[in-house]
């Protein structure tokens, strides 16, 4: 069983995950954690990051871990743990550029599709391309002051420039964050994190909520 949690930049994707897996037992899985990765081992190896070619050796040299949990996903190269430092404003700037790459994008298809179910999967792609087979699938929306605001409590930068950060992610991101046609497509804004959890559970079919 697969749960689907797709949307733009900061709309809570991966807060809303984590609750929805907590409420199931089940884990949850951030896909942009990947890319986040591939853009930060790139970023240190002092990479091209339009350079697909470089970038997929680099990251087959580097085998990553991603640990899907229902707390909190967390991301190994070998013993050393990424987790911490894939969230910074550098990797947000250059991550939607390597997302643009179609063989990183089947690099991490590939690895998506090999986990075992069942799990809630997050990022902008999960109900459309990789998990169109999910048994439900959800689509947060927010407008860019609302999430920037939520976001500059985790950044150090003030709204305005988070705002258009976000922004412009959301631009590059276009291609690959429309909503699924059969997804249920929640606008975050006038809801506290704990409603939005809510409406996502109480929208879950029968076979889906019992497993
Ligand atoms: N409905 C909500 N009400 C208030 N705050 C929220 C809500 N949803 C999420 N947040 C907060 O907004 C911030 C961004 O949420 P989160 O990191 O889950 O978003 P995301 O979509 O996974 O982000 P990204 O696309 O950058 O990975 C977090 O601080 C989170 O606690
Ligand atoms: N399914 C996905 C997930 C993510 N991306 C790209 O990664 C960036 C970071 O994702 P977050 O969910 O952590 O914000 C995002 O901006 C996209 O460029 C993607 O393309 N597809």
């Amino acid at each position: 069983m697969i749960v689907t949690i797709d949307g733009v930049a900061a709309s809570g994707k991966s807060s809303v995950a984590s609750g929805v897996a907590r409420a199931l037992g089940i884990p949850y899985v951030s896909s942009g954690l990947l890319y986040r990765t591939a853009t930060l081992l790139g970023l240190e190896a002092g990479l091209e990051l339009n350079d697909a070619t470089a970038l997929l050796a680099h990251l087959r040299a580097n085998p990553l871990r991603l640990e899907p949990r229902a707390k909190g996903n967390r991301v190994w190269v070998g013993e050393r743990e990424l987790t911490a430092e894939l969230h910074s404003s550098r990797v947000d700037a250059g991550v939607s550029r390597v997302a643009a790459l179609p063989e990183v994008r089947a690099w991490v298809d590939a690895q998506l599709r090999a986990l075992p179910e069942p799990f809630v999967a997050e990022g902008r792609d999960m109900g459309t391309n990789v998990f169109p087979h999910a048994g439900a699938k959800f689509y947060l929306t927010a407008s860019p002051r609302v999430r920037a605001e939520r976001r500059a409590k985790e950044r150090p930068e003030d709204v305005p420039a988070i705002e258009a950060a976000l922004t412009e992610r959301d631009r590059l991101d276009t291609v690959q964050s429309a909503p699924a046609p059969d997804a249920r497509v929640i606008d975050t804004g006038p809801l506290t994190l704990d409603e939005v959890i809510g409406a996502v559970l109480s929208e879950l079919p029968e076979h889906v909520s019992r497993g």
